[in-house]
This record gives structure tokens, sequence and C-alpha cells, in this order.
């Protein structure tokens, strides 16, 4: 089901493409989720379906928790066109905090409390939980719990300690499908929006998620005043995208076949 506002926005930018911004997050909603993240993979059919929509619409964005290399690290594809192929994409990495565009990347330094996460961290996880993973990005560390024998339970046993090691480190925790990630204040996905939108002067907002990340950009798109729709690439883990979203699609495949009707639906206007 389409909400009326949702309806309005695709209207929007079906009737003004060059004024859209189409923006979607990577992990759940261009790549299936998967147990082991350094395995992810984007959908074989997500780069085609960008690159069909990039020629149609103002910018093609990716909002992720990803650093933007390993976005287009994951975004190769085995036959057809890879991520890095779509034209004008902008990758908005770790949350907005590092940016890539043309094959050049813009990020501040990453924070020096993630050193001490790095020293106490798996000390801490051995006292507490077996099977949980540790992922380390750079400028950001992930727990994953995905793994281990149950990994909500065991999410729930990490939340205060992981709280507290993140606080002393001057940190952040940003909690998503099965994972608590210790990162930089400062910067969430409805900032990194917001700007996205400000500084090409969009006239409508797609944006496409399906974890608790992605909320922020949601408000983001209500916020902006802007004809937009908030799409949920629908899964059984995350209820809480589903209450304040336009339209709820079925995973990375749905979010495919959405932008490919998009793509359609702004072609057959042209003609
Ligand atoms: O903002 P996103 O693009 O959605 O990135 C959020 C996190 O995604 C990854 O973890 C998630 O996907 C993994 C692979 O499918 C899965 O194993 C894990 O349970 C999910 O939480 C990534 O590993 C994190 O670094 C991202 O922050």
């Amino acid at each position: 089901m389409l909400t009326e506002t949702g309806a309005t926005g695709l209207a929007a930018i079906a009737e003004d493409p060059g004024g859209a911004v189409i923006a979607l997050d990577f992990d759940g909603t261009l790549a299936p989720i998967v147990s082991d993240p350094s395995a992810a993979w984007i959908h074989p059919a997500a780069p085609a379906a960008l690159i069909r929509l990039a020629g149609q619409v103002a910018r093609i964005a990716i909002i992720t928790g990803r650093p933007p290399s390993t976005a287009l690290a994951l975004g190769d594809t085995p036959e057809g066109p890879d991520l890095i192929d779509v034209p004008g994409l902008l990758i908005l990495g770790h949350y907005g905090l590092e940016r890539w565009e043309g094959g050049e990347t813009v990020a501040p330094p990453p924070p020096s409390g993630l050193d001490l996460v790095r020293n106490e961290l798996p000390a801490l996880l051995a006292t507490l939980a077996d099977g949980v993973k540790i992922e380390d990005k750079g400028r950001a560390v992930a727990v994953h719990t995905r793994n281990c024998a149950d990994p909500d339970a065991t999410l729930e046993a990490l939340r205060e300690p992981v709280a507290r090691l993140a606080e002393r480190a001057g940190l952040v925790v940003e909690p998503g499908r099965k994972v608590l990630e210790l990162r930089g204040p400062g910067m969430d996905k409805g900032r990194a929006l917001h700007a996205l939108l400000a500084e090409t002067a969009a006239r409508s907002v797609m944006f496409v998620g399906d974890d608790l990340g992605d909320l922020a950009a949601f408000a983001a798109v209500a916020d902006s005043g802007l004809p937009g729709v908030r799409v949920c690439s629908g899964s059984s883990e995350v209820a809480e995208l589903t209450e304040v979203c336009d339209v709820v699609v079925d995973g990375p495949a749905g979010v495919v076949a959405l932008l490919e009707t998009l793509h359609k639906s702004i072609a057959s206007r042209d003609q």
C-alpha cells in the first residue's frame, strides 16, 4: 500500500525527474542481508536499474554505514554493470562522514577514541558473548551478533557495556540489524540527506532504507517540505520503519522492481 504523501512524491519525481534526488541505503536495501558482512553482495540487477534512472534524475546517492570503498567493492556484479558504473554516483559513507564522488574521497580524520575501543572490545566481548564478530571499518567498529546462538539476546546483553565503552571513547552507538556500531558523533543519515537536498537544489526526493539508521533519513524526507517518498525495504527484523514509511517493498528485489517501475514511468512521460 502506498500513502497519499508517497503517491504525491512519486508523481512529482515522474513529472519533474530533473529535480529529483534518489537516495538509497546499501545493506538490506541494495544488497541482501547475509550472515557474514564481508560476503554481502549487491543485487545483480541493481546497478543496471540505477544506471537507467541516473540518466533521468538529478542525482543518485547511496547513504550507508559502510565506507564508500566497501560499498563500491560489494557493488560489483558477476556479469552486468557494477555500482561504480552509475553515472554521477555519490556515496556518503559512514552515515555521511565520508564522501565519495568521481573517484575522490573526502573525510575527516578517524575519531581518536577508536584505539581505546580496539584495545578493550575483544576482552569485553570474551567475557560477555560467544560468536560475536568485530568488523573494523577504519573510522568505526561494528559488533555483529547475527552468528551467535541467540543474536537478539546477545545484542541486548551487549547494549549497556558497549554504550559505556563508546562513551569513554567519545563515540556514539549506532544500533542496527543484529549489530551495535561504535562510531564518531555529529553526523547521521538525516543530516547527510538534508545537506544533499540543499546542494542539489532538489525539488523532490526518494529515500529507500531498511534499518534503524535510516529513520533519520526518513525524517529528513518529511522535514524537507519537498514532495517525497519513503520506501522501506521490508524485513521481519525491523518493524519500526514500516510505521513511518510510505510504501514497503520486498527487500532488495522489491527495491530493484520499484526503481524499474519509476524508470518506466518517467520514460513514458518523455514520449
Ligand atoms: O547503512 P547500511 O548500508 O545499511 O549499513 C549498515 C550496516 O550494514 C552491514 O551490516 C548488516 O549487513 C550485514 C551483511 O548482510 C549483516 O551480516 C549484518 O547483520 C547487518 O547488520 C555492515 O556490516 C555494517 O558495517 C553497516 O554499518
